[in-house]
């Protein structure tokens, strides 16, 4: 047998000719294949592997070798490798991955083989593998670190950085020579970079270009925080794969995802205890890249360091004293690698070699307890080396270690590494909103930002970060939406002027004298006196009606204050100067309650001439009327309509609609307003005929977009109604009708002495002569929830106990007609107990109704409770309410009702107790903006802040021309999409 000695030092050329001079190539394709294919347990496939080696083998190897090769096929996969590890290197390799990736060099490469013409030298291969006995063939340690010969050319381009602990599928087969190519390491320096690194960040940086699409900076790594996750240093590609399968496709998402929280990393002085996050600085002893198994393996370094001895401190004189002492303890920092090319030599390699012993390093992480003694173990931790002018203590300060949430099953210890990675390469000058902006709110730079929230040096740090990427959420959409609003806007003057009234918050409002006569009329027909801020409203809408602007805004106030007629007399001001106003709101029982407010008020007009006509359109309006109706708005008859969401279908058509009122704004949504603006913004046929021989001015006004005034009955804080409607302006009326008295509440039990007692106030209140609402959470008992009382299935039960007074029912599934009827007989009294679901939160208006009874209080929020409770003490009356809880857990909770009445206090109360969108309810909060780190309830200056600056902004360029990286900033995060416009 001629046998051929390799070189420590020997090429693949020269390695290979090993093989050749074996004639045995076809050897190592099938043994390079086996490994591949991870030794599969197929045993048909496998006999014949095994047998083919046994007739390639049995030339030139011992007994006991071939001995071990007849059980190969039974043998575990570990046995197998270790077998085939043995023949690799016998072979002339220095193991199996050396084997594997030779012959994928000598294909790829169609490297010529030569004959080097040496004798194979059995003494010098045994010198150099101890553990090969040969014709003996004692167990070779797969997992012993195995010589690796210096091939430089390939090593210069090996990845130095641990990877991750993220676990891969096996590889594909081009894997191993892949992440050499995708992994420049990070620790050469400039001279040593091999071509193939420099071709690597060539195709990279091209392939940012492309992604980039309008960058033209030649270094695309250095401008554009929407560069694709591929230019990251150091991403294997299955890594930049599996970011972007989690939807981390740019750098900027990537650096969106924010710490869950910070530990508070404590300098290791004390004890070390399990699960604690730590900093040490130490020495690194040793470093190893382990394989351990077919498709896993590790790297670990050791670090020792020296921390007090908390043992040896003793107490002299009573007192306690360190003494100095400090021991030695052992840190075992690991990271894990799943995938077959994760185990190839030259990469175990590199990646060890970044930590060379002796190095001093900082080390950063949560610690875990091993034996022996002293000895701790990490997993998620951070490493950086000291330089030497470092100072060891400039690192031991105690500083926040971000907790990454995991995400779509990347692990937080990847999400960090890679995070810091893009850190590393981050420019400065990343900022789009202008400096004199940033200064002014007191910002962080958006650099300093992102470093501060992922690396804070404190949780001042970190806090100031998030200020600034919270604005940054507010302040886009705010700009958006402004943006927008000028965008619609004709001519450089309204949009000043409008801009100007955001800024100064200063009331324009005409006075009463100058109101048009009709709304004059409605004023003097009035029952009552307007309150104060009644009035100030009603002055503040008109002034805006008078303006040739679409009016788009909010008037809000809490429950019962009289927002109803502030908006018909706005409705007033419109149909004097002889346009339309419609009236929208979200059920049939309250459309049919305004239209019956609406006629009792016109009847107390002084001259009939002035009336309006007013109808009431609904999905229950019989076709016959609603034709007539549909007519009279196309032609103009019809001043006023009120109805519910059938006014925006598509055969209702206005002569000249120039108001819409929405009532209960937020419940109709964003997407709704849109249409309903829009539909009443494209008048009808007739009047586009008639406006076509008027003159242009007039024509300008026919044609503009009817002003729009939401009413929010649910006392949302600014804060909420500046996300919700950052466009509109805000009206408050801040004051309740005079003679309202304070409603008594009480929260109680609903135990069987609760109930009794309950029931014996609900007496003594029907007795007096008062009405008593019964609110119930659900129709009919459900087995699912036995808890929850039902409104039907009392029904019976309650009349029983109180046979000498009338009960109503009414809720949701009755049809429109039986509600009305229940409603009016409660208003007049036939029935004095109505038993109802939460169908009557919503602006059912009955002012001498007196006691509210609410089952299972503890299924309702505060501000829907506060909304129900506003049902009473609507008149002169003096009211109560109780909350009947069925858990003594949640008394608490709604005891905040009974220390207050006030709607926007108990609204903020239930913001931070639940959240933004469970304050509007679920179905009604889909068009709340979701924002990734701000929260409305506790962010809420931040909001406002943010308002101011996009108004600043746009007041010095409205079209954002002098800003064009801020306009392409914000055409970039679309603000559209984040409201589900
Ligand atoms: N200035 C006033 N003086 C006396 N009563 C008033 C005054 N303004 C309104 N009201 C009466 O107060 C009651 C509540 O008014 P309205 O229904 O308009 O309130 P709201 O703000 O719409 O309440 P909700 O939020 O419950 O819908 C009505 O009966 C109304 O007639």
């Amino acid at each position: 047998m001629r046998l051929m000695i390799v070189p420590p030092n020997a090429t693949a050329g020269a390695i290979h000719a090993c093989c050749k001079a074996f004639n045995e190539s076809h050897l190592t394709s099938a043994i390079s294949f086996e490994v591949r294919s991870g030794c599969r347990n197929m045993y048909y496939r496998t006999m014949r592997f095994s047998n083919f080696l046994h007739s390639n083998l049995s030339k030139w190897c011992s007994q006991n070798l071939l001995e071990e090769l007849s059980g190969y096929s039974k043998a575990n996969i570990s046995e197998r490798s270790k077998f085939l590890n043995k023949v690799s290197v016998l072979m002339g390799y220095n193991s199996v991955q050396d084997l594997v990736e030779q012959e994928k060099f000598r294909k790829d490469s169609k490297v010529e083989v030569e004959d080097m013409g040496e004798d194979f030298d059995f003494t010098l291969a045994r010198s150099r593998f101890p553990c090969i006995n040969l014709g003996d063939s004692s167990v070779i340690e797969l997992y012993d670190e195995v010589y690796s010969s210096g091939r430089n050319e390939l090593n210069s381009i090996v990845t130095g950085g641990p990877i991750s602990n993220i676990s891969s599928p096996d590889s594909d087969d081009n894997s191993s020579y892949k992440l050499l190519y995708d992994s420049p390491t990070e620790s050469l320096d400039s001279e040593t970079k091999s071509d193939a690194e420099v071709n690597y960040k060539k195709s990279s940086a091209a392939e940012c270009i492309k992604f980039a699409g309008s960058s033209l900076s030649t270094d695309p790594l250095l401008d554009n925080l929407d560069n694709t996750v591929r230019c990251l240093p150091n991403a294997t590609s299955r890594q930049c794969r599996q970011l972007e399968d989690s939807g981390f496709h740019t750098v900027r998402k990537l650096l969106h995802h924010f710490p869950r929280s910070y530990a508070d990393l404590q300098n290791a002085q004390g004890a070390i205890e399990d699960g604690h996050y730590l900093i040490f600085v130490g020495t690194v002893l040793s470093s190893r890249g382990i394989r351990a198994g077919p498709s896993f393996s590790f790297l670990e370094v050791v670090v020792g360091c020296e921390v007090p001895d908390k043992e040896l401190v003793s107490e002299i004189n009573g007192e306690e004293y360190a003494g100095g002492g400090r021991k030695k303890i052992y840190l075992h920092l690991k990271k894990f690698f799943r995938g077959t090319r994760f185990t190839y030599q030259p990469f175990l390699s590199s990646l060890q070699s970044k930590y060379k012993e002796g190095d001093r390093v900082y080390v950063s992480g949560k610690v875990k307890e091993v034996r022996p003694k002293n000895h701790f173990e990490m997993r998620e931790y951070s490493i950086d080396r000291l330089e030497e002018a470092e100072e060891d203590h400039a690192h031991i300060e105690e500083r926040p270690y971000p907790i990454y949430p995991s995400k779509a099953g990347l692990k937080p210890s990847f999400l960090r590494d890679i995070i810091s990675r893009a850190l590393k390469i981050l420019p400065t000058n990343i900022d789009p909103i202008p400096t004199e902006i940033v200064k002014e709110f007191n910002l962080l730079d958006l650099y300093d930002a992102y470093i501060g929230i992922h690396h804070p040096k404190n949780l001042t740090e970190a806090d100031l970060a998030r200020r600034r990427l919270i604005f940054d959420e507010f302040f886009y959409l705010q700009l958006g939406r402004l943006f927008q609003m000028l965008e619609a806007l004709g001519t450089g003057i309204e949009k000043e002027q409008l801009l100007d009234k955001y800024k100064n918050h200063e009331l324009y409002a005409v006075p009463v004298e100058e109101w048009s006569t009709l709304t004059k009329f409605f004023f003097n027909a009035l029952p009552y006196s307007l309150t104060p801020s009644q009035q100030n409203a009603v002055s503040e809408i008109i002034y805006d009606l008078k303006r040739p602007v679409p009016m788009n805004r909010l008037l809000q106030g809490d429950v019962g204050c009289g927002k109803t007629v502030v908006a018909f007399l706005a409705c007033m001001e419109v149909v004097s100067s002889g346009f339309q106003a419609a009236f929208m709101v979200p059920t049939e029982l309250l459309a049919i309650q305004h239209y019956d407010h609406i006629l009792s008020l016109l009847e107390n007009f002084e001259d009939d001439n002035y009336k309006p006509s007013v109808a009431l359109l609904t999905g229950s309006t019989p076709t016959k009327q609603s034709r007539l109706i549909l007519k009279g708005l196309q032609t103009g008859d019809i001043a006023m309509v009120i109805g519910t969401h059938s006014l925006i279908a598509d055969k209702v058509e206005f002569s000249a609609l120039r108001i819409a009122v929405v009532d209960e704004q937020h419940r109709f949504g964003v997407i709704q307003r849109g249409r309903f603006n829009s539909k009443l913004y494209s008048t009808s046929t007739s009047l586009k005929s008639s406006l076509a021989v008027l003159e242009e001015s007039f024509k300008d006004k026919g044609y503009m977009a009817p002003h729009i005034l939401a009413m929010s009955a649910t006392p949302i804080p600014r804060t909420l109604a500046l996300a919700l409607y950052g466009d509109m302006s805000l009206t408050q009326i801040t004051d309740l009708p005079p003679g309202r008295k304070p409603i008594e509440t009480f929260v109680l039990e609903g135990n069987e002495t609760g109930f009794e007692n309950v029931f014996q106030m609900m007496r003594d209140e029907l007795i007096s002569g008062g009405k008593v609402y019964l609110v119930y959470p659900v129709i009919e008992e459900s087995e699912q929830l036995p808890q929850l009382r039902a409104a039907a299935a009392e029904f019976e039960s309650v009349s029983e106990k109180f046979k000498d007074y009338q009960c109503g029912l009414l809720h949701g599934r009755m049809k429109s007609d039986e509600k009305d009827k229940a409603l009016k007989k409660f208003k007049s009294g036939e029935t004095q107990i109505l038993l109802a679901t939460q169908v009557i939160e919503i602006g059912v208006d009955v002012p001498d109704a007196s006691m509210m009874i609410v089952m299972n209080a503890e299924r309702f929020g505060i501000a829907q409770l506060h909304q129900l409770r506003g049902r009473v003490g609507r008149g002169s009356r003096k009211s109560k309410c109780v909350f009947l809880s069925s858990t003594s857990g949640t008394l608490d909770r709604l005891k905040a009702l009974e220390k207050s009445s006030d709607g926007f206090y108990l609204a903020n109360a239930d913001l931070l107790l639940r959240g933004p969108g469970n304050l509007l309810g679920k179905k009604q909060s889909g068009h709340l903006p979701e924002f990734p780190i701000a929260r409305l309830e506790i962010d809420g200056n931040i909001l406002q802040e943010a308002h101011l600056a996009a108004l600043k902004v746009l007041a010095t360029s409205n079209d954002l021309e002098r800003y064009p990286r801020l306009k392409a900033e914000l055409s970039m995060r679309q603000p559209l999409c984040l409201l589900g416009d």
